[in-house]
């Protein structure tokens, strides 16, 4: 199946700006992001990054500046299936990969906590997405309007996508190699303290 991967790679993961500059936040966004191209492939998808500016990955990189949601419709409406991952789901596996690829229905999406959708397939031709905001609500009630079937897809690894710095404790307890190994080499260590784990920085 082809897989549209979104990558917003001119200022990416500006809610990580409080842990992470600029720079690394590219580094790290471009880490998540071959991982996420790795999990796809092993999964027996066709990955395509879809990015507002050129990226340099080993997969086909279309470069289109529109806002989101008009560049993933300009993906959407032909006869064959295409499914939606985003760059930053740091915990995806290949396994979870493939069942969501091979789970039915004409619309399948893996929602994110807060509200997102995070992976998406669809099978058919009018549907179009939504994102920002309570995209996952936004987007049934388009697959209802449309008389699309639409399937809530139940995963952990798709759930957590890295947006927040407390996002971070998930990737070093879950997370794929690049992204994990990224954010060890570079200081980011588990806060166990008394209460919730959070993350730290080291600084050499
Ligand atoms: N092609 C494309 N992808 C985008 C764009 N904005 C975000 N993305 C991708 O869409 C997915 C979800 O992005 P968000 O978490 O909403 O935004 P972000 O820019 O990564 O992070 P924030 O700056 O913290 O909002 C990620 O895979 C991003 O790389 C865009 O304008 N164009
Ligand atoms: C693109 C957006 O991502 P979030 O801002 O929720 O991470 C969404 O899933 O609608």
């Amino acid at each position: 199946m082809r897989v549209v991967v979104p990558f917003g790679g001119r200022s990416p993961k500006t809610r990580l700006a409080p842990f992470l500059d600029a720079d690394e936040r590219r580094d790290f966004s471009l880490a998540m992001l071959r991982d996420v191209l790795t999990a796809i492939e092993r999964a027996g998808g066709d990955p395509v990054v879809l990015a507002d500016a050129p990226v340099d990955v080993e997969v086909p990189v279309t470069v289109d500046d529109r806002p989101l949601t008009d560049a993933v419709n300009d993906e959407l409406g032909g006869d064959e299936p295409v499914a939606v991952v985003m760059a930053d789901l740091a915990l995806a596996t290949p396994e979870t990969l493939e069942r969501l690829f091979e789970t039915a229905g004409d619309v399948v999406a893996a929602p994110g906590l807060g509200g997102g959708t995070n992976a998406l397939v669809v099978r058919h031709p009018d549907f179009s997405v939504d994102y920002h905001g309570a995209s996952i609500a936004d987007h049934r009630t388009i697959a209802d309007d449309t008389g699309a079937s639409f399937v809530e897809f139940d995963s952990m690894r798709l759930a957590v996508d890295i947006d927040e710095p407390s996002d971070l404790v998930e990737v070093l307890l879950h997370g794929q190699e690049r992204s994990r190994e990224w954010l060890a080499e570079n200081g980011v260590r588990l806060d166990r303290g008394d209460g919730r784990v959070g993350v730290v920085r080291e600084r050499r």
